[in-house]
């Protein structure tokens, strides 16, 4: 039974879970749950905290996880990343009060609050620069500045309104580009490969991540223009041609990309295409 551990609260909880649910898996119908199992899919879910999960991935104790890019490096626990999953997209930062700070090499000699210290310490000895120091907080660290504790800080930045309203302002490049990624132990297990049945999850999991990035495109196209229409979807491997009753025209059904497919719309019946219809795609396995 593979043993898969999830976030059991905060920004990646909900949606970690619904896209187990979406992969076909049981979630817990109460968040006090702390392990589910799933006999039906071979799997047993622990709820933990999003912080420990790759401390347990890394240890062995279970055999996969579900946790921030971010927080997996910061972990610095025996574990890698092993499929991006696509949600709680974020940037790791560095801020300081409106015209204080402006470059990263101005940290020097500065004291640098952190809800992810590894992160912040590595990224800075990476550069040579040397922070006064780095102070640990465990979360609301955008008020460490106007409390004295700190003269910048170091942190997850979504949207920015969090920043913007504690009067800070971004410096630099970001240190980092987190999403929701699932992690396995490093080295696999004993030194061998993958646990048992990490492959059917993967293929689950990328399975909802193709459902929720293409759509399913049908279309009628006289058969003298299907090389040019099926030029603009070309699908995954290669497009369905299928005959219609009037010998004239042609069906044809594609994967195209969600984000796209007004374009494709409109430069499909550029094309003389016709009866363009989009549906979307439940599940697939590629
Ligand atoms: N506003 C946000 N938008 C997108 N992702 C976010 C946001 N806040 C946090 N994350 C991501 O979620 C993960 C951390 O989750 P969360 O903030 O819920 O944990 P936490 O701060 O340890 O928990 P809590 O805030 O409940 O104590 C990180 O991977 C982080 O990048
Ligand atoms: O750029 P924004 O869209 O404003 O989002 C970023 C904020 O969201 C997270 O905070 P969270 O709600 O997890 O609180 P915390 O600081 O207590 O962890 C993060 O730590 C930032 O503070
Ligand atoms: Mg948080």
């Amino acid at each position: 039974m593979l043993r898969i551990a999830v976030p059991n609260k905060g920004s990646l909880s909900e949606p970690a879970a619904q896209m187990l649910r979406e992969a076909g898996y049981r979630q817990r119908r109460d968040s006090r749950e702390l392990v589910l199992a799933d006999p039906d899919n071979d799997v047993e879910f622990f709820f933990l905290r999003p912080r420990d999960v790759a401390v347990y991935v890394g240890a062995g104790t279970v055999d996969a996880g579900i946790t921030g890019r971010d927080l997996l490096l910061d972990s610095g626990a025996h574990a890698d990343e092993h499929l991006a999953l696509g949600f709680a997209g974020s940037t790791f930062r560095f801020a300081a009060p409106a015209g204080t700070v402006t470059s990263v090499e101005q940290i020097a000699g500065l004291r640098v609050a952190s809800s992810y210290n590894v992160l912040v310490a590595e990224h800075l000895a990476s550069l040579g620069i040397e922070p006064a120091g780095i102070v640990h907080l465990d979360g609301a660290v955008e008020s460490s500045v106007r409390l004295g504790v700190a003269d910048v800080i170091a942190d997850v930045v979504e949207t920015g309104t969090t920043l913007r309203a504690a009067g800070l302002e971004v410096f630099g490049e970001p240190i980092l580009h987190s999403e929701a990624v699932l992690i396995k132990r490093r080295g696999g297990v004993d030194g061998g490969g993958d646990p048992a049945g990490l492959d059917v999850l993967t293929r689950r999991l990328q399975g909802v991540l193709t459902a929720r990035q293409y759509v399913l495109m049908d279309y009628d196209v006289p058969v003298a223009l299907v090389d040019a229409a099926v030029a603009l979807t070309p699908g995954l491997e290669s497009p369905t041609v299928s005959p219609l009753h009037d010998s004239e025209w042609a069906a044809v059904r594609a994967m195209v990309p969600r984000r796209q497919t007004n374009q494709v719309m409109d430069a499909l019946y550029d094309v003389g295409a016709r009866a363009i219809l989009v549906t979307s795609i439940h599940a697939c396995r590629l």
